[in-house]
């Protein structure tokens, strides 16, 4: 190479050099002024904000004692160039996701968990707010998963990563490909399904993709949110259910003798009993909700539809919003001794003032609560009742002396779905009469569902074959 080349190439470079320098600074000024509008928070860096300061394990924990430390019930984080709002008190997250419903119901731009799946504009979950989110809206559902955890991905810090090509950063493509895979097979699914002979959710998503125009993606995407978004949140509380009850025994003792006023002995509960005859059972379900809640993020995260001037902040419109349930649920002022396990919180009514009747948020907020909330609160009630009916939840033993375990009631996972660690207990059934009606239930139960019994034959690699794209 002649020296005048070699001369050419190093200039080009130093002024590309030069540039990025500049745009940069310009840049992290616009950051440091749209800082001084914002709530506090530490201290950005330029390109990758905070990312380096906020933890990625439990994010939620740090978060609740910067809100205490900056005293502030929001604090701002940046994730790369842009800001993020953790609301980490119930009524200033009221004031802005739930009065202002009709500005903060849309999603902000996700990276991870919307842009390289897929799924910004094709899951209900993350759809902007909209027409189209109304028509899956209609057709219920959700999908959580950790990717919305800010600060724990580089690419939601550095977006222009998803873009880079796959020989040089592999995955984005890999994650783009599997998501393309997994929306061809929950369709395969609802496909096979809806072939069935009796009546199921498949069949109501077949006709619609006529009648609605939902492409392949997107009916993939409305499967796969009932599993996504029901099963784990429903079966994580069941379990925090069953923690609180080995921990806090008395609690245990106040449900059964309530259920044993109302039901006699030869028979179990049912939806008539649950009705109004067990208000202390129903708060037992809604302190589960609130002691641990699941959705410890309350899912996906808001944003605005147009700027917001509150308490003299200002939020230009797609600020995310994030609840932090973990604070929110545990702040003293709402709920004294938030980690005691204890349904009185919510028994005749609410012990202290909060923004809504129901007395905490479990399901998120405004026009974008969970759309499976009826169906989960009704499906935990009935559970739980039962459950408790039928046993005496206890810790379990230990493999040595046959003592109780001693159980913690903070091991829970790292997920942002979380749910306890696994933790010994013991079911045992409170009589012999009720072991015997649990026994013959579950017999008829087992008959009742014989009809769905059946293995999908279908594979991911039958998917894999097809994937597919937007
Ligand atoms: C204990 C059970 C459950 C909890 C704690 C829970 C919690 C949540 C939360 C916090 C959100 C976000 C709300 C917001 O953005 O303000 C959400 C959204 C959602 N949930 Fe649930 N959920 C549960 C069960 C279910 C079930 C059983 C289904 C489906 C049958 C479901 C489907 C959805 C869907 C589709 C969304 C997205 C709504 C939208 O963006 O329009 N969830 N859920």
């Amino acid at each position: 190479m002649s020296l005048s080349l070699l001369g050419s190439l190093e200039k080009a470079l130093l002024a590309g050099l030069a540039l990025g320098l500049i745009a940069t600074i310009i840049d992290y000024i616009r950051m440091l002024k749209l800082r001084q509008k914002l709530p506090p928070g530490p201290f950005p860096l330029p390109l990758v904000g905070n990312h380096f300061q906020t933890p990625s394990i439990r994010p939620w924990i740090e978060w609740e004692k910067w809100t205490e430390y900056y005293n502030s019930p929001m604090i701002t984080l940046w994730i790369g160039r842009h800001p993020r709002i953790i609301l980490n008190d119930a009524w200033t997250a009221s004031d802005l996701l739930e009065k202002k419903s009709d500005i903060f119901s849309s999603r902000p731009r996700l990276i991870l968990m919307g842009d390289v799946i897929n799924a910004t504009k094709t899951n209900q979950t993350t759809l902007p707010y909209g027409d189209r989110w109304r028509v899956h809206r209609k057709l219920i559902l959700m999908e959580v998963v950790n990717f919305v955890v800010p600060g724990v991905f580089i690419m939601e810090t550095l977006p222009f990563l998803s873009k880079l090509p796959s020989w040089l950063y592999k995955f984005p493509s890999q994650l783009s490909f599997g998501a393309a895979c997994m929306w061809r097979y929950f369709y395969l699914l609802t496909e096979e399904g809806a072939k069935a002979s009796e009546d199921n959710f498949s069949k109501i998503l077949m006709n619609s993709q006529e009648k609605s125009g939902l492409t392949d993606v997107e009916v993939g995407g409305l499967a796969g949110n009932l599993i996504g978004g029901g099963v784990d949140t429903t079966s994580s509380t069941m379990i925090s259910c069953v923690l609180a009850m080995c921990a806090f025994p008395d609690v245990q003792r106040k449900a059964q003798a309530e259920i044993d006023s109302v039901i006699s002995a030869d028979r179990s509960p049912t939806w008539e009993d649950l009705d109004t005859k067990l208000p202390y059972i129903v708060a037992l379900v809604k302190e589960v909700l609130r002691w641990r809640s699941v959705a410890i993020l309350a899912g996906i995260p808001h944003a605005n539809t147009k700027d917001v001037e509150y308490k003299g902040y200002h939020f230009p419109a797609g600020t995310n919003m994030i609840g932090n349930l973990w604070a929110i649920h545990r702040n003293p002022r709402d709920f004294p001794d938030p980690d005691v396990f204890r349904p009185e919180r919510f028994l005749n009514g609410l012990e202290r003032p909060y923004p809504n009747a129901k007395g905490s948020n479990p399901f998120g907020w405004g026009r974008r609560q969970c759309s499976g909330q009826p169906f989960a609160e009704q499906g935990l009630l009935y559970s739980l009742t039962r459950l408790i009916w039928a046993f005496d939840l206890k810790a379990g033993l230990d493999n040595n002396q046959g003592k109780e375990v001693k159980l913690d009631i903070f091991a829970y996972t790292e997920s942002e779905n979380m749910r306890p660690e696994p933790f010994k207990a013991r079911f045992i059934p409170r009589s012999e009469k009720i072991h015997r009606l649990v026994m013959e239930e579950a017999a008829v139960a087992r008959e009742a569902l014989r009809k769905y019994d059946g293995e999908t034959k279908l594979t991911m690699e039958d998917a894999s074959r097809n994937p597919a794209w937007v």
